[in-house]
């Protein structure tokens, strides 16, 4: 862990693959990928897993530093503090093959750290974690972007910026799964009590049920009321878990020390499954759990169109319901990957 305190910023990286036989694929795909391997992946980021559930869609991993999800064709993995995430883009690119998929596209993205200079090479210059990714990647991903969006209001201090980085074999995105992620630091002390272990309480528990007692007191069972949690606490303090709701997935990361405060909400969606409406209230109950001082909403919507009135709903409902007003709202488009919309918002008080 640094000196600094923990960086909760995470490194958040998703590979998508297709069968290399049309007539021979094997529905399992990339789960079909032995734990003992994916391990040895984690090994090289320095992360292990901690907890994991699976259903008929996908695996889903906590990880000591964030998270793992493992669809057929499709990996995202999430993870924080000082890891060195980029180190798994080889392998799982390996591991892919001999289950007969090859890599279709991969997007790299994060927010700003808290503690820039605790992070090792690559991960202290945006441009330098590009080279690396560009050079994991083989030569058919040829339609490459990478973005820093910054907000206007903070054109001299990236601190909350949002870096994004694609690519991808084909110009058409496939996928019509739109990903909110959700970033939140200063968060207010009294909620973020809730994620230390308590006398009598957390404290006695093993990391499972401690887990559990933090879900239920902090509110994060009502998010999203249909999912199953796998939850899990650290110790003293520190809270993860994944949701599972058929073939969508969500997860919370939480570090509540005060100084460094931050906590993340994710989750995958799609427009055309009738839980659209539904963004703007679930992202209310998700930021209502922790009050943050300040909040970034990135969106990204891979194949689908982006839809303005879905980040005008999102703002106005935040206003409304949390008293944020939005500071910034940027979109960048990106070949064969879609479009990002990164919003900032901060209480009208401040
Ligand atoms: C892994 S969790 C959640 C990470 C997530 N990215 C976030 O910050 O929201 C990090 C929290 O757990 C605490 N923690 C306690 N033991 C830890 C461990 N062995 N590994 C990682 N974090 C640990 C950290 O101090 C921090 O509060």
């Amino acid at each position: 862990m640094a000196v600094s305190g923990f960086e909760g910023f995470e490194k958040r990286l998703e590979l998508r693959f297709f069968h290399n036989s049309i007539t021979n694929k094997n529905p399992m795909g990339l789960r079909l990928i032995d734990f003992e391997s994916l391990d040895q992946v984690l090994t090289e980021v320095q992360c292990t897993v901690v907890s994991a559930v699976a259903n008929h869609s996908f695996d889903a991993y906590v990880l000591s530093e964030s998270s793992l999800f493992v669809y057929p064709t499709k990996i995202i993995i999430k993870t924080c503090g000082t890891t060195q995430l980029l180190k798994s883009i080889r392998p799982l690119i390996h591991l892919a093959r001999n289950v007969n998929l090859t890599l279709r596209a991969c997007r790299y993205s994060r927010g700003s750290f808290i503690f820039p200079n605790s992070q090792p090479f690559p991960y202290t210059n945006f441009e330098d974690e590009v080279v690396i990714v560009e050079e994991s990647l083989p030569n058919s991903l040829r339609h490459r972007k990478s973005s820093v969006m910054t907000p206007s209001n903070n054109k001299n201090n990236t601190s909350r910026a949002w870096h994004v980085f694609t690519a991808s074999a084909d110009v058409e995105p496939e996928e019509s799964v739109v990903v909110v992620e959700v970033c939140m630091t200063e968060l207010d002390r009294v909620n973020a009590r809730s994620f230390f272990r308590r006398k009598g309480g957390c404290e006695e528990k093993n990391s499972d049920s401690a887990g559990r007692e933090m879900t239920r007191l902090s509110g994060i069972d009502t998010i999203n009321a249909n999912a199953f949690i796998c939850d899990f606490a650290f110790d003293p303090c520190g809270y993860s878990m994944n949701g599972v709701d058929g073939e969508r997935y969500s997860t919370i990361h939480v570090t509540p020390e005060d100084g460094f405060s931050y906590a993340s909400f994710e989750c995958g969606l799609s427009l055309y499954d009738g839980g659209h409406g539904d963004i703007s209230e679930v992202l209310t109950r998700a930021v209502d759990v922790f009050r943050p001082g300040c909040v970034s909403i990135a969106t990204t919507y891979n194949g689908e169109d982006y839809d303005h009135e879905v980040t005008k709903r999102v703002e106005r409902v935040l206003a409304k319901n949390l008293g944020l007003k939005c500071r910034s709202r940027l979109m960048d488009e990106f070949p064969g990957s879609g479009a990002v919309v990164f919003q900032s918002f901060t209480p009208r008080r401040k």
